[in-house]
C-alpha cells in the first residue's frame, strides 16, 4: 500500500523509524507489532537537516512528505550468529532484527574509482576477476559480486580504487561539494569520506580533519599519501567535541608577528621553564616530511612541544599530525597557527567552515558485514568491544557534542551532514532532535540528491530517515544517517 501524509510539525507524533507510520503514544511505538513490521529492514536511514537563523527558520519549517509503501508482516527469526545475549538484548531494546546480520555474506561489495580511472576500468574488471555494475545514483561508485577480494588486488594497490561502501559515497556526495569550498571532516578516521572529500575538491577549497585516535588518524594519513590527496590538507589529532580551528585562509589577519610575552609567560608558568621555550617565535613549518633525518627528528620534538604547550595555554588539546603543501601551513609560525584557534565564538559565522561532515562514532551496529566478521574474530571480543558500559552509556551524549561543534564551526550558509552506521533511533533521530531543540537556529533541509537515491525518506520538522527500497542492492557495510544544516 502506498502511504501518502503532508503533516504540518505541529500534527507530529512519535514516528516509526523505519516509516512514515506514527504513533499515538510511546507504548505503541514498542509494540511487538510494529517491530516486526520491519523486521527484516537492513535498511540504510539518514537524517537530513539544515540550519536558518531562527528568524527564516519559522518560515521554511519543512513539512512532512512522504511516500512509502508499508511493510508486509515478517516472522521473526533467530539469526544464525551465536550473538551474545547482551547484544540480542540490547537490538530487541531498540527494535532491531538480529535476522538482518544473516544477508551479510550476500550483500554487495563497493569500490569507487579514482576519478581519471575511467578509461582503466575493463583492466580493473580483469584483475578484480569480476564485472563493474556502475551506480546510476551515486557517481564514481561500483558494485560487485560478495566474495570479490579487493585489498589484495593490484588496482586497490596502485590506488586506482577506493574500498568504500556506497552508504558512505552518499554521506559525502550529501554535503554537496563545491569547488572552493572549505571542508570540515570531525570524526575522519580511518579516512574513507576524507579522500572523496579531496578528490571532489580537486585542487580548490580546504580540508581539515580530526580524530581522536593517533593510530586511525595516521591511517588517514597513508591514505592521503597513498591517494596522491591531501595537498589542501591539514589533519589535528583532536577531540571533535572542542576542536575549534578555523579554515586557514579566512583566519583573521594578525596583528602581532611575534607571540605575546603573555603566551610565553603563560607557558613558563604552567610547565616550567624549558630550554626550547624560545623556539616560540622562531619555529616555521616547512614542508612536511614522512621521514625525518636526526636533525629534523630533533626540530620535530621541539614543535611537538611548542605545539603542546601553546594548545595547552589554549586550552586545548590537539596535534597537528599532517599538513599538505598548499593547505596554507608551510611558512607559517607554530604560534600563528595555534593562535588562529583563539577566535571569538562568532567568528565561524562569517569565516567557519562551508561545509562540516560529522561522522560521529557510534556502535556500529549497521555494519552488517563488519559485525559478522566476529563470527572469526570471537564473540567474547565483540561483547568486550561493543559492550564497554562507559561507551554505551556515553555514545549519545558524545554524538551530540560533536554535533553540535561541527555546527559551531559551520559558517552562515553553510551545510553539516550527520551520519553514523547505527541503525537506532538513540543514536539518529533522537540525537538529532535533541539537538534541534538545543539550536534553535538550525534546522532540517531536504538532500536534493536524495530524491535519486534508491530508498524511500521521511521527511519532518525534526528529524528524516532513509529507507532502502532495494535493501539487496544497498544494504551496505555501513549505515549511515545523515543531517545535513544551513545557517543563513
Ligand atoms: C565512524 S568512524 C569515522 C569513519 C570515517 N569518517 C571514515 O569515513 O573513514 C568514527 C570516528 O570517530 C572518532 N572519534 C571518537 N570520538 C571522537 C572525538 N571525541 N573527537 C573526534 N573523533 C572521535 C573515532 O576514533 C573514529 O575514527
Amino acid at each position: 500500500m502506498h502511504l501518502g501524509l503532508r503533516l504540518s510539525s505541529k500534527q507530529l507524533r512519535p514516528g516509526c523509524i523505519y516509516c512514515s507510520r506514527r504513533f499515538n503514544t510511546p507504548s505503541e511505538s514498542r509494540s511487538s507489532s510494529v517491530k516486526s513490521d520491519h523486521r527484516t529492514a537492513t535498511s540504510w536511514r539518514r537524517l537530513c537537516l539544515s540550519s536558518q537563523h531562527i528568524a527564516t527558520a519559522a518560515a521554511t519549517t519543512p513539512k512532512v512528505v512522504t511516500t512509502m509503501e508499508e511493510d508486509a508482516d515478517v516472522d521473526t527469526k533467530n539469526s544464525k550468529f551465536p550473538f551474545p545475549q547482551v547484544f540480542l538484548d540490547w537490538l530487541s531494546q531498540n527494535g532491531l532484527d538480529q535476522a538482518i546480520y544473516d544477508a551479510a555474506n550476500d550483500l554487495p561489495r563497493y569500490i569507487r574509482l579514482k576519478p581519471g580511472r575511467e578509461e582503466e576500468i575493463l583492466g580493473i574488471e580483469d584483475d578484480l576477476g569480476a564485472k563493474l555494475s556502475k551506480l546510476s545514483w551515486l557517481p564514481g561508485f561500483y558494485s560487485l559480486p560478495p566474495e570479490v577480494q579487493i585489498a589484495g588486488s593490484k588496482s586497490y594497490q596502485e590506488g586506482k580504487i577506493y574500498g568504500m561502501d556506497a552508504a558512505s559515497g552518499a554521506a559525502v556526495a550529501a554535503l554537496d561539494i563545491s569547488p572552493g569550498d572549505d571542508v570540515l571532516d570531525l570524526c575522519a578516521a580511518p579516512g574513507a569520506k576524507l579522500c572523496m572529500l579531496a578528490d571532489l575538491l580537486k585542487d580548490s577549497g580546504t580540508l581539515t580533519a580530526t580524530d581522536i585516535s593517533q593510530h586511525r588518524l595516521a591511517a588517514s594519513r597513508t591514505m592521503l599519501i597513498k591517494y596522491g590527496l591531501g595537498t589542501r590538507c591539514r589533519l589535528f589529532l583532536a577531540d571533535g567535541t572542542t576542536f575549534s580551528f578555523l579554515p586557514l585562509r579566512h583566519r583573521p589577519k594578525l596583528v602581532e608577528e611575534k607571540p605575546t610575552a603573555g603566551i610565553v609567560e603563560d607557558m613558563t608558568k604552567r610547565h616550567g621553564k624549558h630550554k626550547d621555550a624560545v623556539y616560540v617565535d622562531s619555529l616555521v613549518y616547512g614542508e612536511w616530511k614522512g621521514t625525518k633525518t636526526a636533525r629534523e627528528k630533533k626540530a620535530a620534538k621541539r614543535l611537538k612541544y611548542m605545539e603542546d604547550a601553546l594548545d595547552r595555554v589554549g586550552g586545548r588539546e590537539s596535534e597537528l599530525m599532517f599538513y599538505g603543501k598548499d593547505s596554507g601551513i608551510v611558512g607559517m609560525k607554530v604560534v600563528d597557527v595555534f593562535r588562529s584557534s583563539w577566535s571569538r565564538e562568532d567568528e565561524a559565522a562569517v569565516n567557519g567552515y562551508d561545509k562540516v561532515l560529522v561522522d560521529a562514532e557510534c556502535t556500529h551496529d549497521g555494519s552488517i558485514k563488519h559485525i559478522s566478521k566476529y563470527e572469526q574474530w570471537g564473540w567474547d571480543t565483540f561483547e568486550r568491544r561493543f559492550f564497554n558500559a562507559d561507551r554505551m552509556t556515553s555514545i549519545t551524549s558524545l554524538q551530540l557534542q560533536l554535533l553540535r561543534n561541527g555546527f559551531r564551526l559551520l559558517k552562515v550558509g553553510g551545510t553539516l551532514i550527520y551520519s553514523t552506521c547505527s541503525l537506532t533511533v538513540a543514536q539518529n533521530e533522537d540525537v538529532v532532535r535533541n539537538f534541534l531543540r538545543i539550536e534553535r537556529d538550525a534546522e532540517l533541509r531536504e538532500i536534493e540528491d536524495a530524491k535519486n537515491w534508491p530508498c524511500r525518506i521521511a521527511y519532518d520538522s525534526d528529524s528524516c530517515n532513509f529507507r532502502s527500497a532495494f535493501p539487496e542492492k544497498l544494504t551496505s557495510v555501513e549505515v549511515d544517517i545523515i543531517g545535513r544544516r544551513i545557517r543563513v
